[in-house]
């Protein structure tokens, strides 16, 4: 096809401070110079002095050779510390590490394998509801309730015990507040400094950790399900060298870490893998029809007979991978692509930037699942949407089995067409979200 899908205009020089803050809130890609496209390293200053490294073989330096002298950025943690604590997910070192271990075990293979019943039910309530739905549909919206009801029922599947509709809107009202990247945070002020953005995510924060709290303190008196869930697999993980367990506010911050890390980034995944299907007819025709002979009902038996939906799967994630824009600040001395990286610096992985990169794909901008065809060779560190190394995400075996298993049922039972004039553009602020939604119109096969 010689279409290709919406792309983000990219700024024709590196941006100065205020063209940072501006873009911050807006759109965090427009950050990233067009040159981005053909350089290994790209230096400038906001600030502080920052460099976004496109090239595998650096990438490889700071997310695994050298990860300890890279920890997560200054930025991160003033985002998420607040709702996630010091979970799994910002800890450095001995904190991280024996948290990462406890709950290794709740995302090993197997544990994720028994999960998968709960995914195929929520991907036939996703059909059903689409089913029943005015057209056309926003199909941005429906994936966000179908991934949060399984992050919610993996991870608490006690139900009982907490309310979904109350936490649901607890976390887009947090996701929404610290969408608002702060002018402070990037010119990187100390965490004392008021933020207008997060007045209101005090209360909402306050309730979503007293459910959590809830949860947790409930399910310590019932004891665990069958099968356990997130929930009691982590209170049953261990750090294997010193026999320590999670205590309850470990257990909170790690729980409310999945949620928010584990259901939007699978939603906007499909809802572009959707767009993209919707996009390229002759994509859609092939992976439906791959979809309905292993069909009607799609579970964790049906993966290895659904190659071509999960090459779908994968060229979505490079050209809109949710985490496309994350940093870290280096903590030494040292040099990438020969470029001087001095204590303090901002180490960008700009991930948008990298699956275009003119040097690393071959028509890179257009949509082409065949990339990802079984025997095709590339570095390791040229496709990171889960990032890479011992930081790598927990959960993407997890994302990869329920975005394949929803994608599969949704195109088993129905055509999608796009809207004309109602393109999604890849606005990124936390995460990379199709501005406008994902309007498709749904035909059933
Ligand atoms: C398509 C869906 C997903 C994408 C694109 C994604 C992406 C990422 C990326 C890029 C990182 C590394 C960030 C960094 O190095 O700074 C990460 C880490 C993490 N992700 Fe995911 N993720 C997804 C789904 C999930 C799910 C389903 C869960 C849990 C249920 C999860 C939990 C985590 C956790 C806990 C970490 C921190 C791991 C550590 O630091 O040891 N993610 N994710």
């Amino acid at each position: 096809m010689d279409r290709l899908p919406p792309r983000v205009a990219l700024a024709p020089r590196p941006r100065g401070v205020l063209g940072w803050a501006v873009a911050a809130q807006r759109n965090v890609l427009e950050l990233i110079p067009e040159a981005a496209l053909r350089e290994p390293i790209i230096s400038g200053r906001a600030g502080l002095r920052w460099h976004m490294v496109m090239d595998p073989g650096a990438l490889r330096r700071v997310l695994k050779d050298r990860v300890e002298d890279y920890p997560k950025s200054v930025v991160t943690k003033l985002l998420l510390e607040p709702a996630i604590g010091n979970s799994m997910f910002i800890a450095e070192g001995a904190q991280w590490r024996w948290q990462r271990l406890a709950a290794a075990p709740a995302f090993a293979a197997r544990h994720v394998e028994a999960l998968a019943p709960v995914m195929t039910a929520a991907a036939e309530a996703s059909a059903a509801r689409i089913a029943q739905a005015p057209q056309p549909f926003d199909a941005h919206a429906e994936m966000v309730a179908a991934t949060f009801d399984i992050i919610s029922d993996v991870t608490f599947s006690g139900g009982e015990s907490i309310d979904r509709d109350v936490v649901y809107r607890a976390f887009n009202g947090y996701i929404a507040s610290v969408a608002q990247v702060s002018l402070l945070d990037v010119l990187g002020l100390p965490r004392w400094v008021p933020r207008p953005g997060r007045i209101f995510s005090g209360r909402v924060l306050r309730e979503t950790r007293a459910l959590a709290d809830h949860a947790i303190a409930e399910r310590a008196r019932r004891g665990a399900r069958l099968p356990p869930d997130l929930l009691d697999l982590l209170r049953a993980g261990v750090d294997p060298e010193t026999g320590r367990s999670m205590n309850p506010s470990e257990l909170r911050d790690n729980l409310l870490t999945f949620l928010v890390a584990g259901h939007e980034t699978t939603a906007l995944t499909l809802s572009w893998a959707l767009y993209l299907c919707a996009f390229d007819p002759a994509v859609q025709a092939c992976a439906a029809a791959e979809a309905q002979a292993a069909g009607p009902r799609i579970t964790a038996a049906e993966l290895p007979r659904l190659s071509y939906v999960q090459q779908v799967v994968q060229e979505s994630l490079r050209l809109y991978p949710p985490a496309a824009f994350f940093s870290r600040t280096a903590r030494s001395a040292d040099t990438l692509c020969g470029r001087r990286i001095e204590p303090g610096d901002t180490v960008i992985l700009p991930i948008y930037a990298l699956h275009r990169h003119r040097l690393l794909w071959d028509n890179p901008d257009a949509f082409d699942p065949d990339r990802f065809a079984p025997g095709v060779q590339r570095d390791r560190f040229a496709f990171l949407p889960f990032g890479g190394g011992p930081r790598i995400c927990i959960g993407a075996s997890f994302a990869l089995q329920e975005a394949a298993i929803i994608l599969a049922t949704l195109l088993a039972r129905f055509d999608f067409a796009l809207v004309p004039g109602r393109d999604p553009y890849p606005r990124m602020i936390l995460t990379l979200r199709p501005e406008g939604g994902v309007w498709l119109r749904a035909t059933p096969r």
